[in-house]
């Protein structure tokens, strides 16, 4: 088995001087999408943040091998960890292409192969990103972060407050982006996690309480219930 991306052993984060991440451990496969799952506020997004050094952390924590656990986030993203977070975040009066401009992290960036994955982006390139649907600005999101050459892309709730359909496109997009780097990707939606995800991490009041196969997570609703408290003939509409 190839050596993980990622492995985050015993991490630990304080936000504004409450412990949120409480022990978290787990491995991101070489590969592929491993979601985050758990319940609102259990700490998936300040688990992110701690990987990136944007809140104060403890533990240990390797990038393809390297310890990145006392590097300062500036150094972390020049390894080559993206992030596309929560909510999106575009810059709302600059037009979709100088969004995309100021996301240019590398020498070399991959406007080739953006413009490919979003090719909407391209024909909006002009429109204000303030202006765009929900669905289209966590498209800018995304691209921002493609456009450099990744090792992991973290992502977070990508398709939260999106209908249905967009959801779909989203998904799609993600597929793309995990076919470029992997992905650890937050995400309630399990639709979206049945379609993408390989591995899953399931947190709980800011400790791990579950990891593994996706499929296997998903085939038992009793688990599903447990760990997660929703019924998965809800979710299945
Ligand atoms: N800046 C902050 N100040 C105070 N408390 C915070 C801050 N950021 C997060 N928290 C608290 O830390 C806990 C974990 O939050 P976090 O956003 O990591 O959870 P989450 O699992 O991503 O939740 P959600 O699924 O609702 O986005 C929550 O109780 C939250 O209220």
């Amino acid at each position: 088995m190839t050596e993980p991306i990622l492995r985050v052993t015993n991490l630990r984060a304080t936000v504004a001087g409450q412990q949120v991440v409480e022990d978290v451990t787990f491995d991101v496969p070489a590969t592929g999408v491993t979601a985050v799952l758990g319940r609102n506020g259990v700490g998936k997004t300040s688990t992110l943040k701690a990987l990136l050094g944007l809140y104060a952390r403890t533990g240990e924590v390797t990038l393809a091998g390297e310890r990145i656990d006392r590097l300062s986030t500036d150094r972390i993203v020049r390894r080559g960890v993206g992030y596309v977070p929560e909510d999106r975040e575009v810059f709302a009066g600059l037009t979709v292409a100088e969004n995309l401009r100021l996301a240019e992290r590398d020498a070399a960036p991959r406007r080739e192969l953006v413009a490919d994955l979003f090719p909407d982006l391209v024909r909006r390139s002009a429109q204000r990103a303030g202006t765009l649907s929900g669905g289209q600005q966590q498209m800018v999101s995304l691209a921002r972060a493609l456009l450099n050459d990744n090792r992991l892309l973290l992502v977070d709730e990508p398709t939260k407050g999106l209908a249905p359909k967009i959801v779909g496109q989203v998904a799609t997009a993600l597929a793309e982006a995990a076919a470029t780097a992997p992905v650890l990707l937050v995400e309630q939606n399990l639709e979206v996690i049945e379609r993408l995800a390989t591995t899953v991490v399931v947190i709980d009041a800011g400790r791990v309480v579950h990891t593994g196969d996706a499929a296997e997570l998903l085939d038992d609703p009793d688990r599903i219930q447990r760990l997660l408290g929703v019924h998965t003939s809800e979710n299945a509409a």
